[in-house]
């Protein structure tokens, strides 16, 4: 703990109370306000972030690289004090409340800590046992479900230094569902698996959430976000670029004009007339932003011009054009 961080009352703190189970009605599973964390050497990691997470949302926090989204959720799970802001989990204030938080919290944050030598299941047996909270009577019962539940009760006797990476990230997963949890935090969970890994964990994901788990998981890439989340943050260089439902959020850009032709050159110079700016042309599609005016009257001055017109119509923009149109930069997926 190297700075000191803004503090509030701690409910949790006073015994008796109800719990983090009560105390989150309508403010949001997460929600921070003015949260910043500046480093020891100086670096501005997270800038005035005010973050709302919905119950029952899948929540997708979305941002290249750098731009502070562990940094934001080590502070979300009292890892590390906040320079200045708040941050409040299921109703409580962090990191004051944790130890009343964390029990109802699972966490996946930088690959699973698993023993290789043991099998998964064993594996799963020994995180049961470091629960104080946790039956041993029930042990077993709570293991095999947890297995059975992430797809690898066949798998559970082999060592799990024989799992794929995408086995190893769904055993973490069910490490962190051996007990029912009001929210899930998923830092980077489909990172480094392959295309089959990655849809293994994404329906996961969509499942738990049909159960009413809360989801928060960081992602870097776009198409991720679009095909599980409800919501979506997106942070650029530490500060919140927007945040709320993924479909008003992709709405909010314009979409491409896209006309599929073999005549290219003829119809950059057509709609470049017509007032349509940002044309680019790429083998035979030609594409720019929507103008203003009536579609039907660039169609029309397109053909009249003799551009062969095989297809024209406005893209549904993608929360990538979402991304661009709000920050004026491209999305770097690096890493
Ligand atoms: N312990 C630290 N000390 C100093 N600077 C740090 C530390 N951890 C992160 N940073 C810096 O803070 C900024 C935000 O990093 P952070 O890891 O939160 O971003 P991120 O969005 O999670 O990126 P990534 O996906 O690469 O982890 C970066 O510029 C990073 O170099």
């Amino acid at each position: 703990m190297d700075e000191a961080s803004a503090t509030e009352p701690d409910p949790a703190a006073h015994g008796a109370g109800d719990g983090p189970a009560a105390g989150d009605a309508g403010d949001g599973v997460i929600r921070t306000r003015a949260l910043t964390k500046r480093y020891r050497g100086g670096q501005l990691a997270v800038d005035g972030l005010d973050l709302t997470v919905p119950a029952g949302s899948v929540f997708g926090f979305l941002g290249p690289n750098g731009s502070g989204k562990t940094t934001t959720i080590r502070m979300l799970m009292g890892l590390i004090e906040p320079t200045s802001g708040t941050a409040r989990v299921l109703g409580h204030p962090m990191p004051r409340a944790s130890r009343a938080v964390l029990p109802h919290v699972g966490a996946l944050i930088e690959g699973p800590a698993l023993y290789g030598f043991l099998s998964g299941r064993d594996n799963l047996l020994r995180y049961d046992a470091a629960d104080p909270t946790a039956d041993p009577g029930t042990r077993r019962v709570r293991v095999a479900a947890a297995l059975d539940r992430v797809g690898l009760t066949a798998a559970a006797g082999k060592k799990a230094k024989a799992y794929s990476l995408g086995m190893k990230q769904r055993l973490g997963l069910a490490a962190a569902l051996l007990q029912p949890r009001r929210l899930l935090v998923l830092d980077e969970p489909t990172n480094g698996l392959d295309p089959q890994g990655m849809r293994e964990i994404r329906s996961l994901v969509r499942e738990l959430a049909s159960d009413g788990t809360t989801v928060f998981l960081s992602s870097h890439l776009l198409d991720e976000i679009e095909q599980v989340c409800t919501h979506a943050a997106v942070m650029a260089r530490g500060r919140l670029i927007v945040q709320g439902p993924v479909s008003e959020l992709a709405a909010g850009a314009h979409g491409r004009l896209v006309v599929t032709t073999p005549d290219t050159g003829e119809a950059v110079r057509v709609l470049k007339e017509q007032g349509v700016a940002g044309v680019t042309a790429d083998e035979d599609r030609v594409t720019g932003e929507p103008p203003e005016r009536d579609l039907a009257e660039v169609n029309a001055a397109l053909v009249t011009a003799g551009v062969r017109v095989r297809g024209f119509g406005v893209e549904r923009a993608s929360l990538e054009d979402a991304f661009v149109a709000l920050t004026g930069e491209g999305f770097d997926v690096a890493g």
